[in-house]
């Protein structure tokens, strides 16, 4: 006889992604960034989301000046101001934190990455994640970004336990177009999909909610997608529309272009209902698809 799979969200949560307005003094943006975090946490969400490139300008030019170095673990104050900042305000608001993401620099190769911190609601860290994909692209007339002649890509697929809920997956912005990390991450039992991401005003009508909803069809979980609040002013003009998609890709929030906090609570038995009603997960043919089992994957050693 088979019996049920255990819920991958073992009771419901509310989760809040900050559509984030920040500028380029640092730490006017942690401070401004704290409040928010407070706010999320006082309206009653247990994890709360913060977007790429959080507390600085986004673009090449301005990794360097921003980076922080993150090793040894933990980095003192000097290191990261902003590792002690988000362990702070997980700490102070009882919450999860994913902290968006951060320049990083490691001092040992000299190498940048893009870098999410994830904190528990006692202040410690419990997850980073590299951006894996870089954000590589060329449309003529439109958009040209290049993050790898300053950035190196992370290399492994991030998942984070919040031990009364269950587990999560980061990922940063442009890894969202790779399916098969979402894939893997689902097939691991994350419960949600989370990417702080800054799309700009050509790929975000393109494809922002489009791609949320992709991953969350795939893969029948929830999936969040947090943004920066649009700034005209700035050299990367980010799309904004923080969302959250559930696991039947229903789009149950979705934010405009300036900063707001959006929300959600995410229950469990969505997941389990839209996996019995189509059942793809015991549907997977691997016989015919090897190539996606069989593949080297790197994890989170949390
Ligand atoms: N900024 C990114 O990493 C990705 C992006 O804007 C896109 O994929 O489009």
């Amino acid at each position: 006889m088979s019996s049920a799979p255990a819920p991958v969200l073992k009771k419901p949560i509310k989760i809040s992604c900050i559509q984030l307005a920040s500028g380029a003094d640092k730490d006017t943006n942690l401070k401004h960034a704290a409040e928010k975090v407070a706010e999320a946490a006082q309206s009653g969400s247990k994890l709360v989301i913060l977007p790429e490139c959080f507390n600085s300008p986004y673009g090449c030019d301005y990794f360097p000046k921003y980076a922080e170095t993150l090793l040894p673990s933990p980095p003192t104050k000097d290191q990261s101001p902003s590792f002690h900042a988000l362990s702070a305000m997980a700490a102070e608001n009882n919450v999860y934190l994913v902290g968006g993401s951060i320049p990083e620099l490691n001092p040992e190769t000299k190498k940048y990455y893009n870098t999410s911190l994830t904190f528990g609601p006692d202040g410690k860290l419990l997850g980073t994640h590299r951006k894996v994909h870089l954000f590589d692209i060329d449309i003529p007339g439109k958009i040209f970004f290049k993050e790898s002649e300053v950035l190196s890509a992370g290399n492994k697929v991030s998942l984070v336990d919040l031990p009364e809920y269950g587990t999560i997956a980061v990922a940063i912005c442009y890894d969202v177009r790779f399916p098969e990390l979402a894939t893997i991450a689902a097939r691991r039992g994350a419960f949600a999909l989370i990417y702080p991401g800054a799309f700009n005003l050509t790929t975000g009508p393109l494809h922002w909610r489009l791609l949320a909803q992709a991953r969350a069809v795939d893969n029948q979980i929830y999936v969040a997608l947090c943004s920066p609040a649009r700034d005209m002013s700035a050299s990367y003009n980010a799309w904004g529309h923080s969302l959250i998609v559930n696991p039947l890709a229903k789009v149950l929030v979705e934010a405009e272009e300036s900063e707001t906090i959006v929300q959600a609570e995410l229950v469990g038995e969505d997941i389990t209902e839209a996996r019995k009603n189509i059942p793809l997960n015991n549907q997977r043919r691997f016989d015919v698809y090897p190539d996606v089992s069989q593949g080297k994957i790197s994890f989170d050693e949390l």
